[in-house]
């Protein structure tokens, strides 16, 4: 079997480069630019007050000084600023350019038109044109984008962004025992919360998923299912990938034409995971057990889709210090389900003692998967270990 770094990287070696898109900037939460968002203007434009307060001339202190004018943000001080003299100023205002400081309000006393103050502090107060960036800076960021990311792209006076199409993946779960939630499941039946599960995963990722009506455990039917995930850029299938008589994904799969990249690899939970290329879709076969599914996803279909928009696939692995002592690990890559608490350094991180691959509940108490690699020896508790944060 092959290991998870060689799965990871003939996944990854399926994305193909991304089709791209205009869209209005206010749309672009989440999104991967395909080109640098080119400022149209210097922000500030010109130096502008940080404080309500004074501007005036630090050669002039300890003044007094006369206030002879009024600047605000948007209404600008054009008359002259002759020795001893200050305006009033209001936050995002141009400051004129014969003053270099602006002092608050609050430590400035004022009666009539003159002003005093016992000390004009350290601080200028002046924003300087160009001090946040200046036209024709570009900007593009490894990342989907985030919210502050589209305040910047605004005020640089960019109203449409090219960024990468979303990824269109089909999730695709069956099994004769699988109904919807809300249904009601008869004797042997359970519900289908995998394709829930990674859909949003998908979602999370920046694609557009859709899920796929359940398919039943026969070739015919998921050759149908199939047919109805044609023009997907990726397909995701859930379930039937194992050994049994009913595990059919392969088989299928196989006679539509997939070319395969692997099937099973050294890694738990998660090892039946089968990947490859069905014409001009990728396709990933995660395993049926929902918290195998789950994790498949977080390691092989995230960092695809994220590598399908351009973008860096992210592994973001971190570091924190084992609770309690681990025995010696077998022979595949282990994802723990586990518990992170603060610490003194590093975090603290203790697995839990239950690793059932079905059970749903433990993974939503986990807040990260403990890595342990294949054949890792016995552990100590303060040893430190590599975990991916949930
Ligand atoms: N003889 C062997 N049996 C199994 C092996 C093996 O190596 N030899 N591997 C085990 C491992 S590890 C896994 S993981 C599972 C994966 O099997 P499949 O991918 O074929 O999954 P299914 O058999 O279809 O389902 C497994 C389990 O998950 C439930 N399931 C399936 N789909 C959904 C869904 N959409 N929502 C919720 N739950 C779902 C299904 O009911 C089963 O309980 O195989 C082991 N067996
Ligand atoms: O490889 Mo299975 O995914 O451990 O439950």
């Amino acid at each position: 079997m092959i290991s998870v770094d060689e799965a990871r990287a003939l996944v990854l070696a399926l994305a193909t480069p991304p089709e791209t898109e205009e869209i209005p900037v206010h749309d672009g939460l989440g999104r991967a630019l395909a080109a640098p968002a080119v400022a149209r203007l210097t922000q500030p434009p010109f130096d502008a007050s940080a404080m309500d307060g004074y501007a005036l001339r630090s050669g002039d202190l300890p003044g007094p000084l006369d206030v002879i004018g009024t600047a605000a943000a948007g209404v600008p001080y054009e008359g002259p600023t002759p020795e001893g003299s200050a305006i009033r100023i209001f936050t995002g205002a141009a400051v004129p350019a014969g003053y270099d400081r602006v002092v608050m309000q609050e430590i400035v006393t004022r009666e009539g038109d003159r002003i005093t103050m016992a000390d004009a502090g350290q601080n200028l107060n002046i924003r300087l044109k160009g001090s946040d960036f200046s036209e024709g800076a570009g900007f593009q960021p490894a990342r989907g984008l985030r919210a502050s990311d589209l305040g910047l792209i605004a005020a640089m006076n960019v109203a449409q962004i090219t960024v990468a199409r979303r990824p269109r993946v089909a999730v695709l779960a069956g099994g004769d025992e699988l109904v919807r939630p809300g249904q009601h499941p008869a004797q042997g039946q359970i519900i289908s919360s995998n394709d829930i599960a990674i859909a949003a995963l998908a979602r999370e990722a920046g694609a557009e998923p859709f899920i796929l009506p359940l398919a039943r455990d026969t070739e015919e039917s998921l050759r149908a299912r199939f047919a109805e995930a044609e023009g997907a850029d990726l397909i995701v299938t859930i379930g039937g990938a194992s050994v049994g008589d009913h595990d059919l994904i392969a088989k299928v799969s196989g006679d539509l034409g997939m070319e395969r990249s692997f099937y099973k690899l050294a890694m738990r939970p998660g090892k039946p995971l089968m990947a490859g290329r069905m014409g001009r879709s990728a396709m990933l076969g995660l395993p049926g057990n929902p918290v195998s599914a789950i994790v498949c996803a977080k390691l092989f279909m995230q960092p695809l889709i994220r590598a399908m928009q351009g973008l860096p696939p992210d592994d973001g692995v971190s570091q924190a210090v084992l609770a309690r002592d681990l025995p010696p690990e077998g022979d595949r890559q282990h994802y723990l389900r586990a518990r992170l608490t603060p610490g003194a350094d590093l975090p603290a991180i203790e697995p839990f003692q239950d690793q059932d691959s079905a059970r749903l509940w433990v993974l939503a108490e986990a807040d990260a998967l403990l890595v342990r690699p294949a054949g890792d020896p016995a552990r100590k508790a303060g040893e430190r270990m590599s975990y991916i944060a949930l």
